[in-house]
């Protein structure tokens, strides 16, 4: 079955560094995936070639039937695919609002944009954005002030005001507490209603709570797929990721 997302036959080397052989894989609109397997497996750079901040060697991404292998990472972001890596980047002198602000537009200079954009449609994505996120009474705060939390959230916020059909989150809930990981697997369900997810993560317990499907790589291929379930119930799943992590604890 097709997808939202069809990539087919994906290759990427570096140099002599072959790190993803042949991945192909559907996702389905409006589902959340996560993307699991072992270090090294190709996870990031699988979301670097669909982000467009790498080139595969071979291969096709189609997103709603049109190939993005090849269109810059800025036309990728246009035409709806969201970014969000491990370490936010957000503007640590800036406030909360100004953050989401700036997000509003695609536009090249933040700065103009929130000048421009101080609009009804912004200030209404801003409030339900905020209100999402966790942090609408957190607004006029500088965002160098937030907690690791409240910053990874921001960062979510600042790519939702950009509506994107598709979003990538790489290790969503790293360094996160406990209360933090509910309201963010909270988040993401709610987010799941509007757009496709795919989502880098080695906690399985998060995983367990918001996957629709599962996605495991290995080697930078396609190693298995199925309902979490399936893939903790799979041997060979467990061989190369999941048991291993068993034996470690
Ligand atoms: N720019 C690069 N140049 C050379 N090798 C790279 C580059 N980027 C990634 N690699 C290699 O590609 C392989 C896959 O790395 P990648 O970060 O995609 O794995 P991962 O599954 O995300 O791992 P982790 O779970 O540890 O984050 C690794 O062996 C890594 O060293």
């Amino acid at each position: 079955m097709g997808g939202v997302l069809e990539i087919r036959d994906l290759h990427k080397s570096f140099d002599s560094h072959h790190v993803i052989q042949g991945f192909s894989m559907d996702v389905v609109e409006q589902t959340l995936s996560c993307l699991i397997g072992p270090n090294g497996a190709g996870k990031t750079t699988l979301m670097d070639l669909i982000s467009g901040r790498l080139k595969p060697s071979s291969g096709s991404v189609r997103f709603r039937g049109d190939e993005l292998s090849g269109l810059s990472e800025s036309d990728i972001a246009r035409r709806g695919v969201g970014r969000k890596f491990q370490v936010p980047a957000v503007f640590k002198e800036l406030t909360v609002r100004e953050n989401l602000e700036i997000a509003f537009s695609r536009e090249v200079n933040p700065f103009r944009n929130m000048l421009k954009f101080r609009d009804k449609a912004m200030l209404a994505k801003l409030e339900e954005v905020s209100v999402l996120v966790n942090l609408e009474n957190r607004l006029s705060i500088v965002a160098g002030l937030l907690s690791h939390g409240e910053t990874q959230w921001l960062e979510i916020g600042m790519t939702l005001m950009q509506e994107p059909q598709l979003l990538l989150l790489d290790e969503p809930i790293a360094g996160m507490t406990e209360a933090e990981v509910d309201q963010t697997a909270k988040l993401l369900r709610e987010v799941r209603q509007h757009s496709t997810l795919i989502v880098v993560e080695h906690d399985m317990g998060f995983v367990r709570r918001v996957a629709d499907m599962v996605t495991v790589m290995h080697m930078g291929t396609h190693f298995a797929e199925g309902k979490i379930d399936e893939i903790e119930a799979n041997q060979n799943v467990r061989e190369i990721y999941l048991g291993t992590e068993e034996d470690a604890a």
